[in-house]
Protein backbone atom coordinates (compact mmCIF):
# COMPACT_ATOMS: atom_id res chain seq x y z
CA UNK A 1 0.00 0.00 0.00
CA UNK A 2 1.45 3.36 -0.81
CA UNK A 3 0.82 6.16 1.54
CA UNK A 4 2.09 9.80 0.50
CA UNK A 5 0.55 13.14 0.36
CA UNK A 6 2.16 13.56 -3.24
CA UNK A 7 -0.62 14.85 -5.26
CA UNK A 8 1.39 13.74 -8.21
CA UNK A 9 0.07 9.95 -7.17
CA UNK A 10 -2.88 10.40 -8.69
CA UNK A 11 -3.44 14.37 -10.52
CA UNK A 12 -4.97 13.13 -14.55
CA UNK A 13 -4.61 9.36 -13.52
CA UNK A 14 -7.38 7.22 -13.24
CA UNK A 15 -8.14 4.42 -10.83
CA UNK A 16 -11.03 1.80 -10.78
CA UNK A 17 -12.18 3.19 -7.32
CA UNK A 18 -11.83 6.61 -5.68
CA UNK A 19 -12.85 6.92 -2.55
CA UNK A 20 -13.40 9.88 -0.37
CA UNK A 21 -12.20 9.39 2.81
CA UNK A 22 -10.01 7.75 5.00
CA UNK A 23 -11.94 6.89 7.66
CA UNK A 24 -13.80 3.81 8.98
CA UNK A 25 -15.76 3.35 5.93
CA UNK A 26 -13.48 4.83 3.07
CA UNK A 27 -10.42 2.37 4.52
CA UNK A 28 -12.95 -1.24 4.83
CA UNK A 29 -14.14 -0.38 1.61
CA UNK A 30 -10.85 0.53 0.09
CA UNK A 31 -9.30 -2.41 2.01
CA UNK A 32 -11.61 -5.08 0.31
CA UNK A 33 -11.99 -3.43 -3.12
CA UNK A 34 -8.12 -3.49 -3.17
CA UNK A 35 -7.89 -6.52 -2.33
CA UNK A 36 -9.62 -8.00 -5.19
CA UNK A 37 -7.29 -6.51 -7.63
CA UNK A 38 -9.41 -3.38 -8.36
CA UNK A 39 -6.97 -0.18 -8.50
CA UNK A 40 -8.03 2.16 -5.61
CA UNK A 41 -7.56 5.74 -4.86
CA UNK A 42 -8.40 7.07 -1.29
CA UNK A 43 -8.11 11.02 -1.06
CA UNK A 44 -7.92 11.72 2.58
CA UNK A 45 -8.29 15.67 4.03
CA UNK A 46 -6.42 15.04 7.28
CA UNK A 47 -3.04 13.49 7.83
CA UNK A 48 -1.35 10.64 8.65
CA UNK A 49 -1.99 10.80 13.13
CA UNK A 50 -0.44 7.16 13.49
CA UNK A 51 3.21 8.15 14.99
CA UNK A 52 1.17 10.34 17.63
CA UNK A 53 0.67 8.93 21.15
CA UNK A 54 -2.45 11.31 20.93
CA UNK A 55 -4.17 9.01 18.65
CA UNK A 56 -2.38 5.80 19.42
CA UNK A 57 -2.28 5.23 23.35
CA UNK A 58 -6.01 4.39 23.95
CA UNK A 59 -5.75 5.15 27.48
CA UNK A 60 -2.86 8.29 27.58
CA UNK A 61 -4.75 10.84 25.05
CA UNK A 62 -6.75 13.58 26.20
CA UNK A 63 -10.31 13.32 24.73
CA UNK A 64 -10.67 13.35 22.08
CA UNK A 65 -7.32 14.20 20.59
CA UNK A 66 -7.14 18.08 19.35
CA UNK A 67 -4.95 16.82 16.87
CA UNK A 68 -7.20 15.15 14.04
CA UNK A 69 -10.54 17.11 15.01
CA UNK A 70 -12.41 18.91 12.40
CA UNK A 71 -14.05 20.81 15.34
CA UNK A 72 -16.25 21.74 13.21
CA UNK A 73 -18.63 24.98 13.99
CA UNK A 74 -21.88 24.17 15.54
CA UNK A 75 -25.49 26.59 15.27
CA UNK A 76 -28.48 27.01 16.99
CA UNK A 77 -31.69 26.33 16.28
CA UNK A 78 -32.30 29.49 15.05
CA UNK A 79 -29.24 29.14 13.00
CA UNK A 80 -26.72 31.47 15.49
CA UNK A 81 -23.07 29.81 14.95
CA UNK A 82 -21.74 28.73 18.66
CA UNK A 83 -18.64 28.76 20.56
CA UNK A 84 -19.18 24.82 20.78
CA UNK A 85 -17.47 23.05 18.13
CA UNK A 86 -18.51 18.89 16.55
CA UNK A 87 -16.20 16.61 17.02
CA UNK A 88 -15.03 14.39 13.61
CA UNK A 89 -11.87 12.58 13.51
CA UNK A 90 -9.45 14.56 10.76
CA UNK A 91 -6.88 12.37 9.35
CA UNK A 92 -6.07 8.86 8.74
CA UNK A 93 -8.38 6.77 10.82
CA UNK A 94 -11.09 9.16 10.50
CA UNK A 95 -13.06 9.29 13.74
CA UNK A 96 -11.77 6.02 14.99
CA UNK A 97 -8.64 7.53 15.32
CA UNK A 98 -10.23 9.84 17.73
CA UNK A 99 -13.59 8.11 18.93
CA UNK A 100 -14.03 6.62 22.73
CA UNK A 101 -13.57 3.20 20.86
CA UNK A 102 -16.36 1.38 23.06
CA UNK A 103 -17.62 -1.54 21.16
CA UNK A 104 -20.48 -3.30 21.32
CA UNK A 105 -23.51 -4.75 18.88
CA UNK A 106 -27.15 -3.15 17.89
CA UNK A 107 -30.04 -5.55 18.80
CA UNK A 108 -32.14 -7.55 15.69
CA UNK A 109 -34.89 -5.77 16.02
CA UNK A 110 -33.60 -2.34 15.19
CA UNK A 111 -31.24 -3.69 12.19
CA UNK A 112 -34.30 -5.46 10.88
CA UNK A 113 -36.09 -1.93 9.96
CA UNK A 114 -33.53 -0.83 7.59
CA UNK A 115 -35.41 -3.37 5.43
CA UNK A 116 -38.92 -2.29 6.04
CA UNK A 117 -38.23 1.24 5.53
CA UNK A 118 -37.54 -0.02 1.65
CA UNK A 119 -33.69 -1.30 1.54
CA UNK A 120 -34.84 -5.24 0.65
CA UNK A 121 -31.63 -7.46 2.00
CA UNK A 122 -30.25 -4.58 4.74
CA UNK A 123 -31.46 -7.19 7.78
CA UNK A 124 -29.71 -8.71 10.58
CA UNK A 125 -29.22 -11.70 8.91
CA UNK A 126 -27.36 -10.19 6.24
CA UNK A 127 -24.81 -7.89 8.52
CA UNK A 128 -24.03 -10.07 11.84
CA UNK A 129 -21.85 -11.95 9.68
CA UNK A 130 -19.92 -8.66 8.89
CA UNK A 131 -19.58 -7.61 12.48
CA UNK A 132 -18.37 -10.96 13.41
CA UNK A 133 -15.97 -11.04 10.37
CA UNK A 134 -14.55 -7.66 11.15
CA UNK A 135 -13.94 -8.09 15.25
CA UNK A 136 -10.92 -9.91 16.24
CA UNK A 137 -11.67 -10.13 19.86
CA UNK A 138 -9.30 -11.16 22.82
CA UNK A 139 -10.99 -12.82 25.79
CA UNK A 140 -10.69 -10.91 28.99
CA UNK A 141 -8.30 -12.64 31.16
CA UNK A 142 -9.48 -14.86 34.56
CA UNK A 143 -8.01 -11.67 36.43
CA UNK A 144 -9.85 -9.25 34.44
CA UNK A 145 -13.27 -11.23 34.86
CA UNK A 146 -12.46 -10.92 38.82
CA UNK A 147 -12.18 -7.32 38.17
CA UNK A 148 -15.90 -6.53 36.19
CA UNK A 149 -14.91 -7.85 32.74
CA UNK A 150 -18.34 -9.51 31.70
CA UNK A 151 -17.99 -11.52 27.90
CA UNK A 152 -20.06 -13.74 25.97
CA UNK A 153 -17.94 -15.67 23.73
CA UNK A 154 -21.25 -16.23 21.09
CA UNK A 155 -21.73 -12.70 20.39
CA UNK A 156 -17.77 -11.74 19.27
CA UNK A 157 -15.84 -12.53 16.34
CA UNK A 158 -12.04 -13.71 16.58
CA UNK A 159 -10.42 -14.07 12.82
CA UNK A 160 -11.07 -10.31 12.18
CA UNK A 161 -8.83 -7.00 11.88
CA UNK A 162 -10.36 -4.27 14.88
CA UNK A 163 -9.02 -6.24 17.79
CA UNK A 164 -11.59 -5.57 20.34
CA UNK A 165 -10.64 -6.45 24.35
CA UNK A 166 -10.56 -4.49 27.83
CA UNK A 167 -8.34 -2.61 28.94
CA UNK A 168 -5.32 -3.27 31.20
CA UNK A 169 -5.64 -3.11 34.13
CA UNK A 170 -8.91 -2.74 34.02
CA UNK A 171 -10.62 0.73 34.76
CA UNK A 172 -11.69 1.43 38.45
CA UNK A 173 -13.35 -1.84 39.42
CA UNK A 174 -14.24 -0.51 43.14
CA UNK A 175 -16.39 1.95 41.48
CA UNK A 176 -17.98 -0.18 38.75
CA UNK A 177 -18.98 -2.92 41.77
CA UNK A 178 -20.71 0.39 43.05
CA UNK A 179 -22.35 1.13 39.79
CA UNK A 180 -23.97 -2.38 39.60
CA UNK A 181 -25.05 -2.12 43.09
CA UNK A 182 -26.42 1.03 42.80
CA UNK A 183 -27.91 1.42 38.80
CA UNK A 184 -30.76 -1.62 39.33
CA UNK A 185 -32.22 1.12 41.95
CA UNK A 186 -32.53 4.08 40.00
CA UNK A 187 -33.65 2.03 37.15
CA UNK A 188 -36.44 -0.29 38.68
CA UNK A 189 -35.74 -3.45 37.08
CA UNK A 190 -32.50 -2.89 35.17
CA UNK A 191 -30.32 -6.44 35.21
CA UNK A 192 -27.06 -6.21 35.41
CA UNK A 193 -25.53 -8.22 32.08
CA UNK A 194 -22.34 -9.98 31.03
CA UNK A 195 -22.00 -8.65 28.02
CA UNK A 196 -23.49 -5.43 26.20
CA UNK A 197 -23.41 -6.86 22.77
CA UNK A 198 -25.74 -9.96 24.02
CA UNK A 199 -29.14 -8.44 24.66
CA UNK A 200 -32.39 -7.97 22.68
CA UNK A 201 -33.00 -4.90 24.33
CA UNK A 202 -32.46 -3.77 27.74
CA UNK A 203 -29.08 -4.41 30.24
CA UNK A 204 -26.47 -2.77 32.10
CA UNK A 205 -22.86 -4.60 31.63
CA UNK A 206 -19.26 -4.35 30.77
CA UNK A 207 -18.15 -3.23 27.50
CA UNK A 208 -14.58 -3.55 25.55
CA UNK A 209 -12.90 -1.62 23.30
CA UNK A 210 -11.01 -1.49 19.86
CA UNK A 211 -7.67 -1.73 21.74
CA UNK A 212 -5.17 -4.20 22.19
CA UNK A 213 -2.58 -3.90 24.88
CA UNK A 214 0.66 -4.29 23.97
CA UNK A 215 3.54 -6.38 26.21
CA UNK A 216 6.28 -4.48 25.20
CA UNK A 217 5.53 -0.95 25.17
CA UNK A 218 3.69 -1.34 28.36
CA UNK A 219 0.10 0.33 26.48
CA UNK A 220 -3.17 0.06 25.75
CA UNK A 221 -2.75 0.69 21.72
CA UNK A 222 -5.80 1.76 20.11
CA UNK A 223 -6.90 -0.35 17.29
CA UNK A 224 -8.42 2.05 14.78
CA UNK A 225 -9.42 1.39 11.28
CA UNK A 226 -5.98 2.77 9.88
CA UNK A 227 -4.76 0.43 12.14
CA UNK A 228 -6.72 -2.62 11.38
CA UNK A 229 -6.80 -2.47 7.69
CA UNK A 230 -4.30 -0.13 6.48
CA UNK A 231 -0.81 -0.02 8.41
CA UNK A 232 -1.07 -3.90 9.38
CA UNK A 233 1.41 -5.98 7.57
CA UNK A 234 -1.31 -9.00 6.46
CA UNK A 235 -3.39 -5.82 5.03
CA UNK A 236 -0.68 -4.29 2.31
CA UNK A 237 -1.94 -4.05 -0.82
CA UNK A 238 -0.60 -3.81 -4.18
CA UNK A 239 -3.38 -1.45 -5.91
CA UNK A 240 -4.14 0.61 -3.18
CA UNK A 241 -3.04 4.43 -2.82
CA UNK A 242 -3.97 6.74 0.02
CA UNK A 243 -3.03 10.22 -0.90
CA UNK A 244 -3.45 12.27 2.67
CA UNK A 245 -3.34 15.64 3.30
CA UNK A 246 -5.71 16.29 -0.07
CA UNK A 247 -9.55 17.56 0.16
CA UNK A 248 -11.76 16.57 -2.21
CA UNK A 249 -13.56 19.61 -3.55
CA UNK A 250 -16.66 18.18 -5.24
CA UNK A 251 -17.57 14.77 -7.93
CA UNK A 252 -17.47 15.77 -11.52
CA UNK A 253 -20.06 14.47 -13.81
CA UNK A 254 -20.20 13.81 -17.60
CA UNK A 255 -23.13 14.69 -19.47
CA UNK A 256 -25.16 11.64 -18.48
CA UNK A 257 -24.59 12.31 -15.00
CA UNK A 258 -22.24 9.58 -14.56
CA UNK A 259 -19.59 10.01 -12.17
CA UNK A 260 -16.47 10.63 -14.01
CA UNK A 261 -14.17 11.61 -10.59
CA UNK A 262 -13.19 13.93 -8.37
CA UNK A 263 -11.52 17.50 -7.90
CA UNK A 264 -9.23 18.13 -5.20
CA UNK A 265 -6.66 19.96 -3.65
CA UNK A 266 -4.06 20.49 -1.25
CA UNK A 267 -5.29 20.83 2.31
CA UNK A 268 -2.93 22.98 3.32
CA UNK A 269 -3.13 26.04 0.50
CA UNK A 270 -6.87 25.50 1.41
CA UNK A 271 -7.63 25.60 -2.38
CA UNK A 272 -5.53 29.03 -2.87
CA UNK A 273 -3.02 26.72 -4.96
CA UNK A 274 -3.61 24.54 -7.37
CA UNK A 275 -6.83 22.15 -8.28
CA UNK A 276 -6.25 18.85 -9.67
CA UNK A 277 -8.87 16.25 -10.87
CA UNK A 278 -8.63 12.54 -11.12
CA UNK A 279 -10.73 9.68 -12.94
CA UNK A 280 -12.93 6.69 -11.73
CA UNK A 281 -13.36 3.80 -14.29
CA UNK A 282 -15.91 2.57 -12.03
CA UNK A 283 -17.44 4.58 -9.23
CA UNK A 284 -16.31 7.29 -7.13
CA UNK A 285 -17.56 6.68 -3.37
CA UNK A 286 -17.93 9.11 -0.77
CA UNK A 287 -16.92 8.39 2.60
CA UNK A 288 -16.10 11.87 4.06
CA UNK A 289 -18.49 10.88 7.64
CA UNK A 290 -22.41 12.50 8.21
CA UNK A 291 -20.94 15.84 8.48
CA UNK A 292 -19.10 16.07 4.69
CA UNK A 293 -20.09 13.21 2.20
CA UNK A 294 -23.81 15.48 1.90
CA UNK A 295 -21.87 19.20 1.48
CA UNK A 296 -19.75 17.54 -0.99
CA UNK A 297 -22.84 16.27 -2.92
CA UNK A 298 -23.97 19.67 -2.50
CA UNK A 299 -21.35 21.13 -3.93
CA UNK A 300 -20.87 19.20 -6.85
CA UNK A 301 -24.65 20.15 -7.82
CA UNK A 302 -26.80 17.11 -5.94
CA UNK A 303 -29.11 18.73 -3.37
CA UNK A 304 -32.50 20.54 -2.67
CA UNK A 305 -32.81 23.22 -5.04
CA UNK A 306 -33.15 26.16 -2.96
CA UNK A 307 -29.40 25.38 -0.73
CA UNK A 308 -27.69 24.67 -3.95
CA UNK A 309 -29.23 28.24 -5.23
CA UNK A 310 -28.61 30.32 -2.64
CA UNK A 311 -24.93 28.97 -2.23
CA UNK A 312 -24.27 29.59 -5.93
CA UNK A 313 -24.27 25.50 -7.32
CA UNK A 314 -25.54 24.68 -10.06
CA UNK A 315 -28.27 22.41 -9.43
CA UNK A 316 -27.64 18.78 -11.56
CA UNK A 317 -29.80 16.34 -9.64
CA UNK A 318 -32.74 17.35 -7.41
CA UNK A 319 -32.11 15.59 -4.20
CA UNK A 320 -33.79 17.36 -0.92
CA UNK A 321 -32.95 14.90 0.81
CA UNK A 322 -28.81 15.38 1.03
CA UNK A 323 -28.16 16.81 4.54
CA UNK A 324 -31.14 16.97 5.90
CA UNK A 325 -32.31 14.36 8.77
CA UNK A 326 -29.24 15.14 10.66
CA UNK A 327 -29.55 13.02 13.90
CA UNK A 328 -27.18 12.42 16.95
CA UNK A 329 -27.60 11.69 19.98
CA UNK A 330 -28.18 15.25 22.43
CA UNK A 331 -25.22 13.88 25.50
CA UNK A 332 -25.11 15.44 28.80
CA UNK A 333 -23.89 14.24 32.06
CA UNK A 334 -24.10 15.02 36.24
CA UNK A 335 -21.43 14.66 38.74
CA UNK A 336 -21.54 13.98 42.51
CA UNK A 337 -18.58 15.00 44.50
CA UNK A 338 -16.58 11.81 45.68
CA UNK A 339 -15.61 11.67 49.59
CA UNK A 340 -11.84 13.02 49.59
CA UNK A 341 -10.53 9.85 50.56
CA UNK A 342 -11.30 8.10 47.21
CA UNK A 343 -9.37 10.72 45.12
CA UNK A 344 -6.27 8.98 45.36
CA UNK A 345 -7.93 5.27 44.97
CA UNK A 346 -7.30 4.04 41.84
CA UNK A 347 -9.65 1.33 42.04
CA UNK A 348 -12.18 4.54 42.16
CA UNK A 349 -10.23 7.03 39.73
CA UNK A 350 -8.20 5.81 36.90
CA UNK A 351 -7.73 9.55 35.17
CA UNK A 352 -7.82 7.39 32.07
CA UNK A 353 -9.65 7.82 28.99
CA UNK A 354 -11.01 4.49 27.87
CA UNK A 355 -14.34 5.84 28.03
CA UNK A 356 -17.69 3.85 29.36
CA UNK A 357 -16.14 1.12 32.06
CA UNK A 358 -20.17 0.18 32.77
CA UNK A 359 -23.14 0.98 30.08
CA UNK A 360 -26.57 0.81 30.78
CA UNK A 361 -29.13 1.16 28.49
CA UNK A 362 -32.55 1.56 29.70
CA UNK A 363 -36.23 1.21 28.40
CA UNK A 364 -39.70 3.60 28.99
CA UNK A 365 -40.24 0.54 31.90
CA UNK A 366 -37.20 1.63 33.84
CA UNK A 367 -37.47 4.65 33.90
CA UNK A 368 -41.47 5.41 33.76
CA UNK A 369 -42.35 2.35 36.34
CA UNK A 370 -46.03 3.31 36.67
CA UNK A 371 -46.41 6.00 33.96
CA UNK A 372 -44.59 3.85 30.86
CA UNK A 373 -47.84 2.80 28.84
CA UNK A 374 -49.31 6.27 28.78
CA UNK A 375 -46.49 7.72 27.94
CA UNK A 376 -46.23 4.99 24.87
CA UNK A 377 -49.83 5.38 24.15
CA UNK A 378 -49.17 8.76 23.49
CA UNK A 379 -46.12 8.35 21.39
CA UNK A 380 -47.78 6.01 19.04
CA UNK A 381 -50.98 8.00 18.51
CA UNK A 382 -51.57 9.08 14.79
CA UNK A 383 -52.01 12.60 15.74
CA UNK A 384 -49.00 12.80 17.54
CA UNK A 385 -46.65 11.10 14.19
CA UNK A 386 -48.41 13.75 12.38
CA UNK A 387 -47.64 16.20 14.46
CA UNK A 388 -43.47 15.61 14.60
CA UNK A 389 -43.43 14.48 10.81
CA UNK A 390 -44.62 18.54 10.04
CA UNK A 391 -42.06 19.86 12.62
CA UNK A 392 -39.40 18.32 11.15
CA UNK A 393 -40.85 19.26 7.25
CA UNK A 394 -41.74 22.88 8.65
CA UNK A 395 -37.64 22.95 9.66
CA UNK A 396 -35.99 21.50 6.77
CA UNK A 397 -35.20 18.46 8.78
CA UNK A 398 -37.52 16.26 6.54
CA UNK A 399 -38.09 16.29 2.61
CA UNK A 400 -41.76 15.42 3.23
CA UNK A 401 -44.33 14.39 5.65
CA UNK A 402 -44.62 10.61 4.25
CA UNK A 403 -40.98 10.52 4.50
CA UNK A 404 -40.24 12.00 8.14
CA UNK A 405 -43.64 9.60 9.63
CA UNK A 406 -41.73 6.26 8.01
CA UNK A 407 -39.05 7.15 9.69
CA UNK A 408 -40.09 8.45 13.37
CA UNK A 409 -42.33 5.27 13.07
CA UNK A 410 -39.25 3.01 13.25
CA UNK A 411 -37.55 4.53 16.47
CA UNK A 412 -41.41 4.80 17.48
CA UNK A 413 -41.98 1.33 17.42
CA UNK A 414 -38.41 0.14 18.61
CA UNK A 415 -39.13 2.20 21.97
CA UNK A 416 -43.02 1.48 22.40
CA UNK A 417 -43.28 -2.55 20.81
CA UNK A 418 -39.59 -3.92 21.15
CA UNK A 419 -39.18 -1.97 24.30
CA UNK A 420 -35.71 -1.12 22.81
CA UNK A 421 -33.80 1.59 25.24
CA UNK A 422 -34.54 4.87 25.26
CA UNK A 423 -31.46 5.96 27.18
CA UNK A 424 -27.59 5.17 27.68
CA UNK A 425 -25.99 6.19 31.02
CA UNK A 426 -22.76 5.69 31.30
CA UNK A 427 -20.87 5.33 34.45
CA UNK A 428 -17.89 6.73 34.44
CA UNK A 429 -15.73 8.70 37.07
CA UNK A 430 -13.20 11.35 36.22
CA UNK A 431 -10.41 12.70 39.39
CA UNK A 432 -12.57 13.74 42.40
CA UNK A 433 -16.11 12.92 41.05
CA UNK A 434 -18.43 10.35 40.36
CA UNK A 435 -20.11 11.13 36.30
CA UNK A 436 -23.03 10.03 34.89
CA UNK A 437 -22.81 10.52 30.95
CA UNK A 438 -26.54 10.08 29.29
CA UNK A 439 -27.90 10.52 26.33
CA UNK A 440 -31.78 9.83 24.52
CA UNK A 441 -30.26 6.92 22.38
CA UNK A 442 -32.88 6.90 19.75
CA UNK A 443 -33.87 10.41 19.52
CA UNK A 444 -36.46 11.99 17.14
CA UNK A 445 -34.96 15.09 16.82
CA UNK A 446 -33.55 15.93 14.06
CA UNK A 447 -31.42 18.57 11.98
CA UNK A 448 -29.53 19.24 8.85
CA UNK A 449 -26.24 20.55 7.30
CA UNK A 450 -26.01 22.50 4.15
CA UNK A 451 -23.17 24.53 2.60
CA UNK A 452 -23.89 28.15 1.99
CA UNK A 453 -20.89 28.74 -0.38
CA UNK A 454 -19.24 27.09 -3.24
CA UNK A 455 -16.12 27.15 -1.02
CA UNK A 456 -14.88 23.83 -0.02
CA UNK A 457 -12.65 25.59 2.59
CA UNK A 458 -15.48 26.45 4.13
CA UNK A 459 -17.31 24.82 6.62
CA UNK A 460 -20.91 23.78 6.10
CA UNK A 461 -23.72 25.24 8.28
CA UNK A 462 -24.38 22.32 11.21
CA UNK A 463 -28.04 22.91 12.77
CA UNK A 464 -28.48 19.45 15.06
CA UNK A 465 -31.76 20.81 17.06
CA UNK A 466 -30.99 18.58 19.21
CA UNK A 467 -33.56 17.92 21.79
CA UNK A 468 -35.96 20.01 20.04
CA UNK A 469 -38.48 16.60 20.11
CA UNK A 470 -40.29 17.26 23.57
CA UNK A 471 -39.52 13.31 23.79
CA UNK A 472 -36.29 13.35 23.94
CA UNK A 473 -36.19 16.33 26.17
CA UNK A 474 -38.76 13.95 28.59
CA UNK A 475 -35.96 11.18 28.27
CA UNK A 476 -33.14 13.72 29.12
CA UNK A 477 -34.64 15.28 32.31
CA UNK A 478 -36.03 11.91 33.79
CA UNK A 479 -32.03 10.65 33.08
CA UNK A 480 -30.89 13.84 34.64
CA UNK A 481 -33.24 13.09 37.31
CA UNK A 482 -32.77 9.08 38.26
CA UNK A 483 -28.61 9.90 37.91
CA UNK A 484 -29.22 12.24 41.06
CA UNK A 485 -31.54 9.11 42.83
CA UNK A 486 -28.44 7.11 41.61
CA UNK A 487 -25.51 9.02 43.91
CA UNK A 488 -28.13 9.70 46.64
CA UNK A 489 -28.79 5.82 46.72
CA UNK A 490 -27.60 3.31 49.71
CA UNK A 491 -24.71 1.69 47.65
CA UNK A 492 -23.29 5.36 47.58
CA UNK A 493 -23.35 6.05 50.81
CA UNK A 494 -20.00 6.91 52.33
CA UNK A 495 -18.64 7.67 49.32
CA UNK A 496 -20.31 10.71 48.10
CA UNK A 497 -19.98 13.64 49.68
CA UNK A 498 -22.31 16.26 47.05
CA UNK A 499 -24.62 14.42 44.91
CA UNK A 500 -25.36 17.26 43.56
CA UNK A 501 -22.17 18.76 43.05
CA UNK A 502 -22.74 19.65 38.85
CA UNK A 503 -25.10 20.85 37.87
CA UNK A 504 -25.82 22.50 40.43
CA UNK A 505 -29.65 22.17 40.56
CA UNK A 506 -30.38 20.70 44.01
CA UNK A 507 -33.00 17.97 45.24
CA UNK A 508 -35.91 20.40 44.26
CA UNK A 509 -34.71 21.50 41.36
CA UNK A 510 -37.95 21.97 39.35
CA UNK A 511 -38.46 20.62 35.02
CA UNK A 512 -38.03 24.37 33.64
CA UNK A 513 -34.44 24.14 35.50
CA UNK A 514 -33.12 21.10 34.09
CA UNK A 515 -34.58 21.36 30.63
CA UNK A 516 -32.56 25.08 30.56
CA UNK A 517 -29.56 23.44 31.51
CA UNK A 518 -30.34 20.13 28.96
CA UNK A 519 -30.36 22.39 26.23
CA UNK A 520 -27.31 24.47 27.29
CA UNK A 521 -25.17 21.63 28.21
CA UNK A 522 -26.29 18.66 25.43
CA UNK A 523 -23.55 18.03 23.03
CA UNK A 524 -23.58 14.88 20.02
CA UNK A 525 -22.89 11.89 21.40
CA UNK A 526 -20.90 11.50 18.09
CA UNK A 527 -22.77 8.86 16.69
CA UNK A 528 -23.84 11.53 13.79
CA UNK A 529 -26.01 9.73 11.08
CA UNK A 530 -28.71 10.50 8.55
CA UNK A 531 -27.86 12.97 5.99
CA UNK A 532 -27.91 10.60 3.00
CA UNK A 533 -30.51 8.78 3.93
CA UNK A 534 -30.40 5.04 2.61
CA UNK A 535 -33.98 4.76 1.24
CA UNK A 536 -36.69 5.39 -1.04
CA UNK A 537 -36.00 8.78 -3.12
CA UNK A 538 -39.87 9.75 -3.01
CA UNK A 539 -39.14 9.58 1.28
CA UNK A 540 -35.99 11.85 1.15
CA UNK A 541 -33.48 9.21 0.35
CA UNK A 542 -30.63 10.02 -0.71
CA UNK A 543 -28.91 6.69 -1.65
CA UNK A 544 -30.69 3.31 -2.88
CA UNK A 545 -30.18 0.12 -1.72
CA UNK A 546 -26.76 -0.66 -3.59
CA UNK A 547 -25.91 2.42 -1.79
CA UNK A 548 -25.73 4.26 -5.29
CA UNK A 549 -27.10 8.43 -5.51
CA UNK A 550 -30.31 8.51 -6.80
CA UNK A 551 -30.51 10.62 -9.88
CA UNK A 552 -26.56 9.89 -10.87
CA UNK A 553 -24.43 6.83 -12.42
CA UNK A 554 -21.36 5.33 -10.65
CA UNK A 555 -21.61 7.42 -7.32
CA UNK A 556 -22.28 5.71 -4.14
CA UNK A 557 -22.17 7.29 -0.56
CA UNK A 558 -20.69 4.88 2.06
CA UNK A 559 -20.39 6.42 5.91
CA UNK A 560 -22.65 6.88 8.61
CA UNK A 561 -24.78 8.85 7.31
CA UNK A 562 -26.52 6.51 5.06
CA UNK A 563 -28.15 4.90 8.32
CA UNK A 564 -31.48 6.84 8.56
CA UNK A 565 -32.58 6.52 12.11
CA UNK A 566 -29.96 6.23 15.24
CA UNK A 567 -29.20 2.72 16.04
CA UNK A 568 -28.70 2.01 20.37
CA UNK A 569 -24.85 0.42 19.95
CA UNK A 570 -22.09 2.86 19.56
CA UNK A 571 -21.79 3.11 15.54
CA UNK A 572 -18.51 1.39 14.72
CA UNK A 573 -20.05 -1.98 14.76
CA UNK A 574 -23.03 -1.47 12.87
CA UNK A 575 -20.75 0.48 10.31
CA UNK A 576 -17.76 -1.95 9.68
CA UNK A 577 -20.72 -4.22 8.88
CA UNK A 578 -22.84 -1.50 6.07
CA UNK A 579 -19.46 -0.75 4.36
CA UNK A 580 -18.48 -4.68 4.42
CA UNK A 581 -21.91 -5.14 2.72
CA UNK A 582 -21.09 -2.13 0.85
CA UNK A 583 -17.98 -3.57 -0.65
CA UNK A 584 -19.82 -6.87 -1.20
CA UNK A 585 -22.71 -4.81 -3.65
CA UNK A 586 -19.96 -2.88 -5.58
CA UNK A 587 -18.26 -6.09 -6.23
CA UNK A 588 -21.29 -7.93 -7.28
CA UNK A 589 -22.38 -4.34 -9.68
CA UNK A 590 -18.83 -4.17 -11.22
CA UNK A 591 -18.20 -7.64 -12.89
C1 LIG B 1 -15.12 11.95 19.56
C2 LIG B 1 -15.81 10.72 19.02
C3 LIG B 1 -16.09 9.65 19.88
C4 LIG B 1 -16.71 8.50 19.38
N1 LIG B 1 -16.84 7.40 20.20
C5 LIG B 1 -17.28 6.24 19.68
C6 LIG B 1 -17.25 5.05 20.44
O1 LIG B 1 -16.79 5.03 21.58
N2 LIG B 1 -17.72 3.90 19.87
C7 LIG B 1 -18.24 3.88 18.59
O2 LIG B 1 -18.69 2.81 18.14
N3 LIG B 1 -18.27 5.00 17.85
C8 LIG B 1 -17.77 6.16 18.35
N4 LIG B 1 -17.75 7.28 17.56
C9 LIG B 1 -18.38 7.23 16.24
C10 LIG B 1 -17.58 6.54 15.14
O3 LIG B 1 -16.20 6.74 15.30
C11 LIG B 1 -18.07 7.10 13.80
O4 LIG B 1 -19.46 6.87 13.70
C12 LIG B 1 -17.40 6.45 12.59
O5 LIG B 1 -16.00 6.57 12.64
C13 LIG B 1 -17.93 7.12 11.33
O6 LIG B 1 -17.32 6.52 10.22
P1 LIG B 1 -17.36 7.23 8.81
O7 LIG B 1 -16.65 6.37 7.88
O8 LIG B 1 -18.74 7.66 8.54
O9 LIG B 1 -16.54 8.61 9.04
P2 LIG B 1 -15.10 8.88 9.62
O10 LIG B 1 -14.55 7.68 10.31
O11 LIG B 1 -15.21 10.11 10.45
O12 LIG B 1 -14.21 9.17 8.34
C14 LIG B 1 -14.44 10.26 7.46
C15 LIG B 1 -13.10 10.68 6.87
O13 LIG B 1 -13.32 11.54 5.76
C16 LIG B 1 -12.38 12.59 5.79
N5 LIG B 1 -12.90 13.72 5.01
C17 LIG B 1 -13.89 14.57 5.33
N6 LIG B 1 -14.07 15.48 4.35
C18 LIG B 1 -13.19 15.17 3.37
C19 LIG B 1 -12.91 15.74 2.09
N7 LIG B 1 -13.59 16.79 1.60
N8 LIG B 1 -11.91 15.19 1.35
C20 LIG B 1 -11.20 14.11 1.80
N9 LIG B 1 -11.44 13.55 3.01
C21 LIG B 1 -12.43 14.07 3.78
C22 LIG B 1 -12.21 12.88 7.26
O14 LIG B 1 -11.03 13.60 7.54
C23 LIG B 1 -12.23 11.47 7.84
O15 LIG B 1 -10.93 10.92 7.88
C24 LIG B 1 -17.13 8.45 18.03
C25 LIG B 1 -16.86 9.53 17.17
C26 LIG B 1 -16.18 10.65 17.65
C27 LIG B 1 -15.91 11.80 16.72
Amino acid sequence: TLVSDNPALAADKAFDFVIVGAGLSGLTVGNKLSGQGHSVLIVEAGPDGSWNPAVWDAGGRPYPAVYCNWNYPRYDDAGKKLNSTIDAGACIGGSTSINGMVWYRPTKAEIDKLETLGNPGWNWDSLEPYMTAIERNIPPTDAQIAQGAGYDPDVHGYHGQVNTSFSTPMRIPKAVQIYKEGLPLAFSGLKIGNDLSNRTSVVSASTSWTLWYDLVRGKNIRSSAADALLWAPSQQRQSLTVLANHTVTKVTFDKHLKATGVTFASSHTKGKGVIYSVRARKSVILAAGTLASAPILERSGVGKHSVLSAAKVKQLVDLPGVGANLNDQPGSGTSALMSKKYHNDTSMVDGLNIFGPEISLVNIDQIWTTTASSIADSLVSTASLASRAKSLVDAGAAVNIEGAEQILNVTIQLIVKSRLPVAEFIAETYPTVFNGIFWPVMPLSRGHVHIHSTDPFEFPVIMPRLLTDPFDQQVALAIARASRELWTSKPFAGYVEDAYYDPKIGPNGTDAEYLAWLKRSSGGASHWIGTTAMMPRQLGGVVDSRLRVYGTKNLRVVDAGILPFQITSHTMSALYAVALKAAQLILEDCK
